[in-house]
């Protein structure tokens, strides 16, 4: 719990981001997720409870930039220095290798922009030289708030690869936050969300989409035998028209195999998609 006087922040959140996997820390704006994230990162002390890296307080990390790294909001660097030079600065007070510095920057896109000073950079190159600055030292961890702001389509659609690539291939853990849920849909394979400083759901992505309200859409030229074979196989079948069912309970591959197995001609075969955004405020309204 974290109050900043009669604010309760952040009160009761628990939730753990397990390596290899993306996590997206969800709330609206003012929800409590920064504060979150500074506790983490030593930046601020809880009034009661632990925020912890690797079972261990921040504090207490010996080389903390080798063990975790983190993008905060308003990363401020000094305007008259170059990229480069900023990094190599951090690469020197963590005992790194100054190569690290232009290594990193390759990494986020931002090789060209190594000799230019960070005076001139946009919000979005900003973004990413934050981003290397959390690389440099390879770090087993990833605490990132909002890093997809000031980004490009085309800078979001990388930011998701380069993040994925982190967790998947090299088993990072990685906790992301975000006020938006759909700009983090195509990266998370869990989110927890809040809401007024509390925790309101925690779960997969999948669990938090399908929820039993998963719809597939299928047109059968035989329906009346598909419609059956679905209600066997455990799904709701509902009957829109002629030849046109909305089932519940079962995944549109299912659906597939089912009509294969009963040899029964599809005319389409559709999932429903989940409204995100929806789901979300759904979620964080009024609580
Ligand atoms: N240093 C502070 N002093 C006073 N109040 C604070 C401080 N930091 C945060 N708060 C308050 O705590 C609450 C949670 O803020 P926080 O910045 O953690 O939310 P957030 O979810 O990160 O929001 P946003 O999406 O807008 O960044 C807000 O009501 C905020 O005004």
């Amino acid at each position: 719990m974290k109050s900043f006087g009669p604010v309760r922040a952040v009160d009761g959140v628990s939730f753990t981001v397990e390596a290899g996997s993306v996590t997206g820390y969800l709330g609206p704006n003012g929800a409590g997720k920064t504060t979150t994230l500074r506790c983490l990162l030593g930046l601020v002390a809880p009034d009661s409870g632990r925020a912890l890296v690797g079972g261990r307080p921040y504090a207490s990390l010996t080389a903390p930039l080798t063990e975790v790294g983190a993008v905060l909001e308003a990363t401020s660097f000094h305007p008259g220095r170059t990229a480069r030079n900023h990094l190599r600065i951090l690469c020197t007070a963590a005992g790194l290798p100054q190569s690290r510095a232009d290594e990193a920057l390759a990494q986020v896109g931002l090789a060209d922009a190594a000799g230019k000073r960070v005076l001139g950079f946009s919000l979005g190159m900003r973004q990413r030289l934050a981003l290397a600055a959390a690389l440099l030292g390879r770090p087993r961890v990833y605490i990132l708030d909002e890093p997809a702001n000031g980004l490009d389509p085309a800078g979001i659609e990388w930011l998701r690869g380069f993040l994925r690539h982190l967790a998947h291939e090299q088993g990072a853990a990685v906790l992301v936050s975000s006020h938006v849920l759909s700009e983090v849909e195509q990266t998370v394979d869990n989110v927890v969300i809040i809401a007024r400083g509390r925790l309101v759901r925690q779960g997969t992505l999948t669990e938090l989409t399908s929820n039993g309200r998963s719809v597939v859409r299928v047109g059968a030229v035989n329906a009346a035998e598909l419609g059956p074979a679905l209600e066997t196989a455990g799904g709701a079948v509902e009957r829109v028209e002629d030849g046109l069912l909305r089932v519940r309970g079962l995944t549109a591959e299912e659906v597939g195999r089912i009509a294969l197995d009963r040899r029964v001609a599809l005319r389409e075969l559709v999932e429903e998609r989940t409204d995100l955004q929806k789901v979300f405020l759904d979620l964080t309204e009024e609580r």
